[in-house]
This record gives structure tokens, C-alpha cells and sequence, in this order.
């Protein structure tokens, strides 16, 4: 088999990321790679009422077209044949299994990986991409081999995988579910950075029955929008697009099943409706407007593919449904394969030369790809809920082993191997239930983590905007309307300012130009930062929302699954006697006890990993409140010095205690003695190793133990220059200690602070 992906230029590790809510989900080292898009050209068989062939494949790479005039004598300028070479031609013989086999079944196996992969079949109407994409029953297509594939990896591992698929097609512009189609239109939605797509209200069917699926999918093509054209008598009028999502999670130790390694990966199999010329189609009415639609979303996607190919750092792709939805695979975290169709016939050769001109600019196209990984930690709270649950199923089963029935009329007309089977039926029946039933506990745990994770990141972006808001001495606000209002008013406050507004008016001097120049570059970057930060609210709201109600649907899934545990449960008593019965019970009651010590010892696990995590988040705490105080007293030292107040004794001499216990902490045998002090300045904050404070230390460094004096111990004045450079900066070196490495919500610079100047000093 050959490479389909020509990795280029680089191979970048990222390092491991701590999760950004700090919460139980972390990124393991990621592999980025920048990949070629993958181009196959597929030609299809000339149809009988077609006679000259005008395309045809030279290799397994490359093409000719010939020019049909190339023998006219009269014409002067002779035309000539076009060879045009791809990553893979198909000719008119290839199979459904060798398209298949080359293009897709890597991006299965990629996708299991957990990376992103797209594959989707381009060209005119009639030249072959629903039989690419879908086939029929003796020739199946892509999707139904990638479907077989993928499933045939997932059986007998269900608890493992988790996967799930939608299908939609946009017909008009409209986009309709396939597997719902009476659900209406449904509507694109997108985060405010474009970066998140979805379709609103698309239903999304969890599975892992082949068989399942291959029933959603004829129903879904059944739905599809498919018409009589002159060029095609089953012309799909619409885009498909089948989406199918894999979710393999694994223990990231297999004796602790407490952190699992979950790849989330995505195949798209996409078959687009055909471009087509209104005179060729000879389409009237509705099919004309149906053409006009699909002319124009093809002509957005060919639009996309220029500039992506010419390196453009711009590429609109909201100029339709199908360029939004495949934003991700021309240009994002995707694999992506396209297979060009064409006909090698005369008639279609001007469709055919457009299509390898689109299918060569294609091949230009580079993609990031990496891989969805992330490792996930389960809470104890929620291993001690489901081990109640499994404690109190235990004591019901126990009591009812001991209850005295009488053997029914039922069991007593069957013979010893009728018995015997039903007991072994029945006995399956309730340990796979069992088993659907801690798949769906550990499902539900595994959102419930994720949902904790986005709620501790939803307090960090809080957190940032309480920042930002109480630095620039503003409310809360509470709307990312208020906060756009306000940046706007950031941006004419500031245009007021460098259009001579307070400068030509001359009552102030350069430096108070400066400082209320930084001070609008400090109050914008707080204003587009607080702007950011309730944008992420929102999409982080939006996500909550989304898989809360997965949740519930999850929830609801468990809750059919106990009954049906119950109904065999109440089934017992009736086909078998009471000895087989409690044998049964017996089996239920150990296997829910296996479970149930499973799971304590996992959550013991878990309590000790979150010792330690909880005493990183008080040491993270402290830093935080530390460095809030050193603002306030760096800013209060900013009025103090500006002013030129002169400070009572008691406050002076609180500044001298303070400075010393958060220098004292931070003073080690590697700082310099300190410099002198001029007597009528404050000591200053950052340059700790000009304070006296630490001569005194350094020279009291004794092995006394002894802290060091304060000044109005030692009853000497300190009154040292205060570097303004400098002061505004965090009190003295970083503090190192356990945790230090984790990082806080980014902080914003401090602004400058606004002196108001007495009329003496002018
Ligand atoms: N490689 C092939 N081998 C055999 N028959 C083919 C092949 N490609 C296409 N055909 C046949 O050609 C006809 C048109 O193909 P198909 O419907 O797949 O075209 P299409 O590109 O999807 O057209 P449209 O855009 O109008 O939907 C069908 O009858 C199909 O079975």
C-alpha cells in the first residue's frame, strides 16, 4: 500500500499541557504535523451511449487529456495533450476496494488513533461520487467499508469505544438530518471565534451494531434528495455529509483505572452534488434553482481551495453551509483525502479539464494535524455514589436469596437440560445487562469530569475578569455587551486623546502625556481581555449546556438498562426454582461485589492523588492573594511618593514589617548586599537587595535563628530611593516552593496610576 500522507517541513512535539482549568483533564505531549491534502482522481467507465474517450490514465499517478482538435489541419494553432499527475489515479477498471483500500481504510485506523480525518468525493454530475461514496448492495462504497472497518475494530471492545454518527445533508442551503428528516431545517452555530461548528438540533445516534448503522445509513440515503437530470438519472441534488465520531478510552495504567486516556477521533464522509450547466442538465424550475444552489456552494468550496492553495492568510469560508462545514478539513486539525471524478468522455471534457484543475490547486493544500488525546482523572465522589449504589443492590439481592418459593408449574414440566439452558440464558441476559450498566455508570462519571472541568474553567475566566475589572477600579460587569460598550469607549476616548483633544488644550505636561497614553493601552488591553474572557463564558455556557444533555440522555439510557435488569430479576422466580434462583442471585451478588472493591480501591487511589492536588491549589491561592496585596501597596506607594505625603510613624514603620516578611522568605546567601538609602524616600518593593533590612540580615546572619530587627526595633531610619522603574513590579524574587510551577490565570500589567498634580508644582 502506498503513503498517502507526505508529511512537510516539520514534526513539532508541544509539551505536556496542564489542563487550563487546573481540573482533572490533562493534554499528554502532542505530535503536530503539517500533511499534504491527499488527491485521487477516479475515472469512470464510458457509458454506451458515450463513443470518444478523451481522458485516460497513463500510470497509477498520472493523466492525459487529449485536445480533440490537436489533428484539425485547418486550425493554426494546434492544441495540444494536458498530463496532469496526482497523488493516486484510478482508472476506468479500479474497484470499489481499491478506492477504498487507498484512500480510506489508513484514515479508519487514523481515526481510531483519535485524529480527525475527511474524505469527499468532488466533481460534475454523473461522474461517479455517490457510486464512490455510497455504491449499492454488490458494489458498496466508501462509507459503508469504512463503517464495516471501523466496527469491525470496536466489536467485542464496546466498553472501550464509544461511538456515535450523524448524517445530514444541505440541500438549498438548507441543511436537513437524514436520520431524522422530520426534524425540519436545521441551523450552523459557531463559537464567536468561527473555530467550533455545529449543527443545532442534528441528531447524533450512539452505536456499535454494524448492523444498526448499515440501516441508519440506507434510511439516511433513502431521505436523501436525489432526481432524474438529463446527465444522470439518480442525480443527487444535495451534499451528504455522514459524520462518524470514535471515543476509545483506556487506562493509563491497568491497575489504576482511576486516569484514562481518552482519543476522540472524527471521520467525515462527505459526497458532494455534482456542478452542472444549466444547457447540458437542460434542468427547468425547480431543478434549475436546485443547480444554482449547488453551482454556488461548489463555487465557494473552488473559491476556499484557491486561496488556500496559494498560501492566502485569508480564506472566506462563510460564503456558504458546505465551505463552513469543511472548514475544519481543508484547513484545520484533519487529514483529509479528496477523490475528483471525472468522465472520460468528449462530451463531458470541459467538465473534466475544471475538475483537474481544482483536484491540482488541491494538492497545494497543507494541513496541522494532530492527535485528540487526552487523559482524564474520575472523582471520588463519584466512584462512592456508584459504589452505594452497587453496596444497596448487593443487600436487596442477598435478601432475596434467603426468601423460601415454591418451584413454579413451569419449571416443574421442564426436563434437566431445558433448565439448564434457561438458567444459562438467563444468567447471560443479567451479567451483560450488568455490564451495559457500568458502561453507562462509567459514561456518565466521564462527562460528570468533564463538566466539573468546565465549570472550574468557567471560574477562572471569572476570576480574570474580577482581575481586570477591580485593577482599572470598575464594577463586575455582568454582560460581554456592557464590556464591548465599554472597549468602544476605550477606543474613542483614546482616538480623542492622539487627535489633540487634551494636548492642543496644553495642560499637560510630557510626562502626563505618557502616562495617560499607557494608561488607555493598559485600559484597552483589560477591556479586550475582560471582552475575551465572557466570550469564552459563553461557549464554555453553551458546552455545559451540550453535554448536560448528554447527560440526561445518558442518565435515561441507564435507567431503561436497570429496568431491564429488573424484569430479569423478576423473571427468576418463575422459570426457575428456588436452588437455581439463588445460585443466580449468588453469581449477581459476587459480581456487583467484584465491582463494588474495584471501584473502592480505584477511589482510594484517588483520595491520596488528591491530597496532593488540593495542597498545590491552597499554595496556588496564597500566591495569588499575595501578589493582589503587593499591588495595592505598590499603588498606594506610587500616590505616597507621587504626592510627596509625608507618612505617620506607625504606617512607616508597618511598611518596614511588612517589606521584611515577604523579603525575609526570599533572601537567600546568593543576594548582594545591599546598596544605600537616600532618608526621605520610601525602602523600595523590588529591589530587596538594596534594602537594609537585609544588611542588618546579612549581618545578623548568625545562625541565631533570630528574624531579623524591625526599624523601629533597631530604631534606625529607613528611608531608602525608590526606583519607579522598578516599583511597580511583584515584592522582591519568586518565592520557590512546591506548586510554584503551576501557573495562574495570565495577569494583566498594572496600570499606571494617575497622579493629579498640586497647581505649586506646575
Ligand atoms: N466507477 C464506476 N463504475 C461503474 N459505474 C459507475 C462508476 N461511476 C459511476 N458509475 C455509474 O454512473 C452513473 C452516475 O454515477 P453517480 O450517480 O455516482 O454520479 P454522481 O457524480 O454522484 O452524480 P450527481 O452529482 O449527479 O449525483 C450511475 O449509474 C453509476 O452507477
Amino acid at each position: 500500500m502506498m503513503a498517502f500522507f507526505k508529511p512537510v517541513k516539520r514534526l513539532e512535539m508541544t509539551p505536556e499541557t496542564p489542563s487550563s482549568s487546573g481540573s482533572d483533564s490533562s493534554r499528554p505531549p502532542v505530535r503536530t504535523a503539517e500533511e499534504k491534502l491527499m488527491v485521487a482522481v477516479r475515472i469512470r467507465p464510458l457509458k454506451p451511449d458515450e463513443s470518444q474517450r478523451v481522458l485516460y490514465a497513463v500510470n497509477k499517478k498520472s493523466i492525459i487529456l487529449e485536445d480533440p482538435e490537436k489533428f484539425d489541419v485547418l486550425r493554426q494553432k494546434k492544441g495540444v495533450d494536458k498530463q496532469h499527475h496526482f497523488d493516486v489515479v484510478f482508472g476506468e477498471d479500479s474497484s470499489q476496494e481499491d478506492v477504498y483500500n487507498v484512500t480510506t481504510s489508513t484514515l479508519v485506523k487514523d481515526v481510531l488513533n483519535g485524529y480527525n480525518a475527511t474524505v469527499f468525493a468532488y466533481g460534475p454530475t454523473g461522474a461517479g461520487k455517490t457510486h464512490t461514496m455510497v455504491g449499492d448492495r454488490e458494489h458498496p462504497g466508501i462509507m459503508i467499508r469504512a463503517l464495516n472497518d471501523l466496527f469491525e475494530v470496536v466489536k467485542g471492545k464496546e466498553d472501550e469505544y464509544s461511538v456515535t454518527m450523524s448524517y445530514l445533508e444541505i440541500y438549498n442551503e438548507q441543511i436537513r438530518d437524514l436520520l431524522n428528516p422530520s426534524s425540519g431545517f436545521l441551523e450552523l452555530r459557531e463559537d464567536s471565534k468561527g473555530k467550533n461548528i455545529q449543527v443545532a438540533g442534528l441528531s447524533e445516534i450512539s452505536t456499535t451494531s454494524t448492523d444498526e448503522v448499515m440501516q441508519l445509513l440506507q434510511k439516511g440515503n433513502k431521505s436523501r434528495t436525489v432526481e432524474p437530470t438529463a446527465m444522470n438519472k439518480t442525480s443527487s441534488r444535495s451534499h451528504a455529509l455522514l459524520s462518524v465520531s470514535v471515543k476509545h478510552s483506556v487506562p493509563l495504567d491497568k491497575k489504576d483505572h482511576l486516569r484514562m486516556r481518552v482519543k476522540h477521533g472524527k471521520l467525515f464522509m462527505i459526497d458532494l452534488a455534482g456542478s452542472e450547466r444549466a444547457n447540458k442538465t437542460k434542468n427547468r424550475g425547480k431543478r434549475l434553482q436546485e443547480g444554482a444552489h449547488i453551482n454556488r456552494s461548489l463555487l465557494a468550496l473552488g473559491n476556499c481551495i484557491n486561496a488556500l492553495s496559494g498560501g492566502a492568510r485569508y480564506v472566506n469560508f462563510r460564503d456558504s453551509k458546505l465551505t463552513r462545514l469543511l472548514k475544519d478539513a481543508l484547513s484545520g486539525n484533519c487529514r483529509t483525502v479528496m477523490v475528483a471524478h471525472v468522465s472520460p468522455s468528449l462530451t463531458q471534457r470541459d467538465e473534466s479539464r475544471n475538475t483537474l484543475i481544482y483536484a491540482d490547486r488541491a494538492n497545494n493544500i497543507t494541513n496541522k494535524v494532530e492527535r485528540n488525546v487526552l487523559d482524564v482523572s474520575y472523582h471520588v465522589t463519584q466512584y462512592q455514589t456508584v459504589i452505594t449504589e452497587l453496596r444497596d443492590e448487593i443487600s436487596r439481592l442477598q435478601s432475596k436469596m434467603t426468601e423460601e418459593r415454591p418451584r413454579s408449574a413451569d419449571v416443574n414440566r421442564m426436563n434437566a437440560e431445558e433448565r439448564s439452558n434457561e438458567v444459562r440464558n438467563l444468567r447471560e441476559q443479567i451479567v451483560d445487562t450488568f455490564k451495559n450498566q457500568m458502561k453507562l455508570r462509567r459514561k456518565l462519571m466521564e462527562i460528570d469530569s468533564h463538566l466539573l472541568g468546565l465549570g472550574m474553567e468557567a471560574e477562572r475566566q471569572h476570576l480574570i475578569i474580577s482581575h481586570w475589572e477591580s485593577r482599572s477600579n470598575k464594577l463586575y460587569k455582568n454582560s460581554v455587551n456592557e464590556s464591548r460598550a465599554r472597549t468602544q469607549q476605550s477606543l474613542r476616548r483614546r482616538r480623542l486623546t492622539t487627535a489633540d483633544g487634551f494636548r492642543s488644550a496644553g495642560n499637560l505636561d510630557s510626562l502626563d502625556d505618557e502616562s495617560l497614553d499607557i494608561a488607555s493601552d493598559g485600559e484597552l488591553e483589560g477591556e479586550a481581555a475582560v471582552q475575551t474572557a465572557w466570550g469564552e463564558l459563553a461557549d464554555i455556557e453553551r458546552e455545559q449546556d451540550r453535554w448536560g444533555e448528554l447527560r440526561s440522555h445518558i442518565e435515561q439510557k441507564l435507567e431503561v438498562c436497570r429496568q431491564r435488569g429488573v424484569m430479569l430479576e423478576d423473571k427468576l422466580p418463575s422459570l426457575l426454582s428456588s436452588d437455581d434462583e439463588r445460585e443466580i442471585l449468588a453469581l449477581m451478588c459476587r459480581v456487583h461485589e467484584l465491582e463494588a472493591d474495584k471501584m473502592a480501591l480505584q477511589s482510594e487511589r484517588l483520595v491520596r492523588q488528591h491530597e496532593l492536588r488540593r495542597r498545590d491549589l491552597v499554595i496556588l491561592r496564597y500566591d495569588r492573594q499575595r501578589q493582589l496585596c503587593e499591588d495595592i501597596i505598590t499603588r498606594q506607594r506610587h500616590l505616597i511618593e507621587g504626592n510627596k505625603i509625608n507618612l505617620p510613624a506607625d504606617l512607616q514603620e508597618l511598611y518596614q514589617v511588612y517589606q521584611q516578611e515577604i523579603h525575609a522568605a526570599t533572601y537567600t546567601e546568593f543576594n548582594p548586599p545591599p546598596t544605600a538609602y537616600t532618608p526621605d524616600k520610601l525602602p523600595p518593593i523590588s529591589k530587596i537587595y538594596s534594602d537594609p533590612i537585609f544588611r542588618r540580615q546579612t549581618a545578623g546572619s548568625d545562625g541565631s535563628g533570630r528574624s531579623p530587627p524591625s526599624s523601629a526595633e533597631s530604631g534606625e531610619e529607613v528611608l531608602p530611593t525608590v526606583n519607579d522603574s522598578s516599583v511597580d513590579r511583584v515584592m522582591g524574587h519568586a518565592v520557590s516552593r512546591p506548586g510554584a510551577g503551576m501557573k495562574l490565570p495570565p495577569l494583566p500589567p498594572s496600570p499606571p496610576v494617575r497622579i493629579s498634580r498640586s497647581n505649586d508644582e506646575k
